[in-house]
């Protein structure tokens, strides 16, 4: 029996402009009539190459609405000559599984329901985002083509009689139209699971846990109820046998337990209060959809994501991928920290600094420019993929310690030793008005055009700082030529210190601004000092600098990282 699909009369939604990472709002906000049909069919209509004869990978974090949100695209993708979707087992697929399966089944493209590592459930965040065929985020070019046609779209396609089930794998055929359309139900984690063990040395990472070759070393893994369970289950539990108190909320809930799926010193709180209590000497966790990751030592011993990466790529020679392949270039999101800049130097390779957003590696990455790169919002990854990747950094700190036979805090201290320390903090003001945080933001732009801020010294504390320069971070893709602008004002000062004020791309609601404040010392003598207290002049000059809890009207920050 030919299924039949219809064209259904709508009306444009405002605001249905794609983000850093996809379209987020509210779930309530999707669940309005049309709406999320709306989103789908920009995203379908904007696909370049036409759908016809096309496969797509759908798949999300198991939040609130993936499961609804899965049934509705499949519907659509038949209803728009979609040829085939793979979808995860109840809609279960990690954003780093999902840009996995698009490149090794060579696919159009996926479509991942996840509002990253804002919390979810019905009075919570959802989110819809669009990777092309190399495996990553859309390029803007993609997503202002989405969003043209959501403020003009009238109609969307769609097959309301398809009806499928997604609870166990297997392949359902159909015929649509007089078209076959196939939808194929696969595991959740067994081609990530494959790559992995590709990528990395299993056998000695297992040495290294089950204490083959001495003590063992206990790891404890914290998936904050996302998409990593079933993930960290089968790799750690199973595959690299780790001991069941190893792993710690690894069932996904559609809530996440209620809190925040957020893998910083807050969010993960539990994770830190366990390290500290306990013997483990090694801990991580991991956010929502599975692509962030925070890294641990003995004591929770804590990793900056802008150390962590800047680490993996000075001691590659411990992971078989990049003995196989090389290391071609290094980079980092402009606000992150620069410790990796310096690996770069010693090694000999190409360093970027691209906007905030995963999405700017891609083009280094495909042009084989780019190898192992990072953002201080703890996010970690390689070209492996085109998402950044957080049980992927986990296994790489993990062959690490496996080949060096040593603890996370030695491996620091040891980096620190060869390359000075970036000192860096993030403070995040979350859910502000939006109207002040953009007259904040246009005073600290106005001052890059201004003579008299260059130049200028600030002291706090008996410190003194002199400008070197301020500007609105630009960017320009070595490979396509395309420009972003306005991503973030940078007070640079004469000693490689600086600070940074940008506005949150993946909030839901109001503004959250957050400042980035660095600065390098290459005295051991410092290496071992908290960050909060080195930093605490410069944080101090640039809440002044900013006027920043005049404008937020806010006194101490959300979130200190
Ligand atoms: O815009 P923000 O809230 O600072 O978030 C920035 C981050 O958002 C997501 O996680 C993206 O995948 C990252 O690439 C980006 O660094
Ligand atoms: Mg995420």
């Amino acid at each position: 029996m030919s299924l039949t699909c219809y064209t259904k009369a709508t009306k444009p939604f405002q605001g249905q402009k794609p983000g850093t990472s996809g379209l987020r709002k509210a779930v309530k906000v999707f669940q309005q009539d049309h709406y999320t049909e709306n989103f789908v069919q920009c995203i379908l209509s904007a696909m370049s190459g036409g759908l016809t004869g096309s496969t797509l990978v759908v798949g999300g974090d198991g939040r609130y609405f993936g499961k609804k949100a899965c049934d509705t695209i499949i519907k659509m993708c038949a209803g728009n000559g979609v040829r085939k979707v793979i979808v995860g087992e109840n809609g279960i697929l990690s954003t780093p599984c999902v840009s996995c399966m698009i490149r090794k089944y060579k696919t159009s493209g996926g479509i991942v329901l996840t509002a990253s590592h804002n919390p979810g459930g019905p009075d919570a965040d959802f989110g819809i985002k669009f990777n092309i065929s190399n495996g990553g985020p859309a390029p803007d070019s993609v997503t202002n083509k989405m969003y043209e046609i959501s403020r003009e779209i009238v109609e969307y396609r769609i097959c309301p009689e398809l009806h499928c089930d997604i609870s166990t794998p297997g392949t359902q055929q159909f015929v649509v139209e007089n078209r076959p359309f196939t939808v194929e139900v696969v595991d959740s984690v067994k081609d990530y699971v494959d790559y992995m063990k590709e990528i990395f040395d299993f056998p000695a990472i297992k040495d290294l846990i089950t204490g083959a070759k001495g003590q063992p070393l206990k790891i404890l893994i914290n998936a904050m109820h996302g998409v990593t369970g079933p993930y960290v289950k089968k790799i750690f539990l199973e595959e690299l046998g780790a001991s069941p108190d190893s792993a710690v909320n690894i069932v996904p809930l559609e809530d996440f337990g209620g809190h925040h799926p957020d893998p910083n010193l807050t969010y993960a709180a539990d994770l830190v209060k366990a390290m500290k209590e306990g013997d483990f000497g090694f801990g991580a966790a991991f956010d929502g959809d599975g692509d962030r990751n925070m890294i641990l030592g003995h004591k929770a011993f804590f990793v900056t994501p802008s150390d962590s990466v800047a680490v993996i790529a000075d001691n590659t020679d411990s992971i078989p991928y990049f003995k196989k392949n090389g290391v071609k270039g290094l980079a980092r999101s402009m606000p992150t920290g620069c410790a990796i800049d310096r690996v770069a130097e010693k090694k000999g390779v190409e360093v970027f600094e691209v906007p905030t957003g995963w999405k700017y590696f891609g083009n280094l990455m495909d042009a084989g420019r780019l190898s192992i790169c990072g953002e201080e919002s703890f996010g970690t990854g390689s070209d492996h993929i085109r998402e950044k990747d957080g049980i992927w950094a986990v296994l790489a700190w993990l062959s690490i310690l496996a080949a060096r036979n040593t603890t996370v805090e030695q491996v620091l201290l040891s980096h620190w030793g060869t390359y000075g320390r970036n000192f860096f903090t993030r403070y995040d003001y979350e859910n502000c008005e939006s109207g002040p945080c953009n007259q904040m933001m246009s005073e600290l732009d106005a001052m890059s055009s201004d003579p008299g801020a260059v130049g200028k010294e600030h002291t706090h504390a008996g410190k003194t700082y002199k400008v070197a320069k301020i500007d609105n971070f630009e960017y320009t893709d070595p490979i396509d030529g395309s420009v972003a602008k306005k991503q973030g004002v940078r007070v640079l000062m004469t000693d490689g210190s600086r600070f940074v004020f940008r506005l949150s791309g993946t909030g839901s609601s109001g503004a959250t601004v957050r400042m980035y404040v660095e600065s390098y010392e290459s005295d051991p003598s410092t290496f071992t000092k908290d960050a909060q207290d080195v930093l605490k002049p410069l944080v101090e000059i640039a809440l002044s600098v900013s006027k920043l809890k005049e404008f937020t009207g806010r006194q101490q920050p959300t979130v200190i990282t």
